[in-house]
């Protein structure tokens, strides 16, 4: 049965946004840590920081571009140390989803940031992993694990990486690419992405934050990814769009980060609608939503606010963007993809 969007009113937005089944596909779990909560574990591991308050930490968080930021989030991630730590930062965000009414999850991870700290990889794994175990009993969140490479280090270093994470290997669903995108291009990592497609796990990476449209077809070419996080530079390349929408290749857009990173001025200023209109697979994500200014819904409410020319077929269409470009079987996806057709039809009702 078709949803008749003209019989839903624009003023009925926000509360479908809220209460609809979404799935969050760009979720840095570091990057969810609230500053409370750092302050909790760095107390509860005698770990110094180099802030006297919650309240100065929070106002450190003005950033004038994406290096300035992961200069003070890789700091903040200086206080997980233990298998609980990683439990306790992934159960909370987890708590947030369920109240976003986020049915599935899948949390990008920073590995090296943590061994470079003598941190083993099982104790990252075996904590997140957990809080998704639990996640899916108690809060009905199907939650699956990306292992993301810093590009900023060398392919020797993610290769590493990826060797010692294997005997987690049925924790973790693909792999990624985040950190410092300007000067280091996707083919940096050629050998490991391929290392990870042959072991059958799925690829994805961030290009078209920061980095040219180049950067994009890197990824799609040299990395074979799946997915591409952020994107939204390839506006730049007519060519580069309709490749991408032709094969509606997902871009994992982060509007609120966009603008807290300085990629975008404002939010009425994102180019999330011409993402759209040119026919892209665009989704909403949160991104780093301790450090950016929310979770997924408060991404969804202050772009639907401030972008008018966005709809409910554009509030329909990105929802379910999320579940088409998620890593589950088809039958799972159909399912939350029926269960968005019902939310939206009973609005029209
Ligand atoms: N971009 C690149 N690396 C990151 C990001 C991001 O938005 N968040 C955390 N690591
Ligand atoms: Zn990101």
């Amino acid at each position: 049965m078709p949803i008749d969007f003209a019989r839903i009113p624009r003023a009925a937005l926000p509360a479908l946004l809220r209460t609809a089944p979404k799935a969050e596909l760009h979720i840095h779990i570091e990057g969810s840590l609230e500053p409370e909560l750092i302050f909790q574990l760095a107390q509860r591991n005698g770990v110094a920081l180099a802030y006297p308050s919650v309240q100065a930490l929070r106002e450190a968080y003005a950033f004038t571009d994406l290096q300035s930021f992961l200069d003070i989030y890789y700091a903040g991630a200086s206080v997980l140390l233990h298998e609980l730590d990683f439990f306790d930062m992934a159960w909370a965000y987890f708590e947030r989803a369920a109240a976003d009414n986020i049915v599935h999850a899948e949390l990008f991870f920073d590995p090296q940031t943590h061994t470079a700290r003598g941190v083993d990889i099982g104790t990252v794994i075996r904590g997140l992993h957990h809080a998704c175990q639990r996640a899916h009993q108690e809060l009905g969140i199907s939650a699956s694990l990306i292992l993301c490479f810093l590009r900023h280090l060398s392919q020797d270093e993610a290769l590493a990486t990826l060797e010692a994470a294997l005997p987690y290997r049925q924790h973790i669903v693909g792999v990624g690419l985040d950190s410092s995108e300007r000067g280091h291009p996707p083919e940096k990592f050629t050998e490991v992405f391929a290392r990870a497609r042959a072991l059958g796990l799925r690829c994805v990476a961030h290009a078209g934050e920061e980095g040219p449209p180049a950067y994009i077809e890197g990824a799609l070419d040299v990395l074979q990814v799946q997915r591409i996080d952020h994107g939204v530079r390839c506006l730049e390349s007519p060519a580069l769009v309709q490749r991408l929408a032709a094969s509606r290749m997902p871009l994992t857009v982060c509007p609120l980060s966009n603008v807290k990173l300085c990629v975008f001025k404002t939010l009425a200023d994102h180019n999330l609608p011409a993402l759209l209109q040119a026919g892209l697979c665009a989704t909403v994500n949160s991104d780093d939503p301790a450090y950016f200014g929310g979770y997924l819904n408060t991404n969804l409410l202050a772009t639907f606010e401030a972008l008018p020319q966005l709809g409910v077929r554009e509030a329909y269409q990105l929802l379910r963007n999320g579940f088409e470009a998620s890593f589950v079987p088809a039958e799972q996806r159909d399912g939350w993809i029926a269960a968005l057709d019902q939310a939206f039809s009973a609005a029209a009702a």
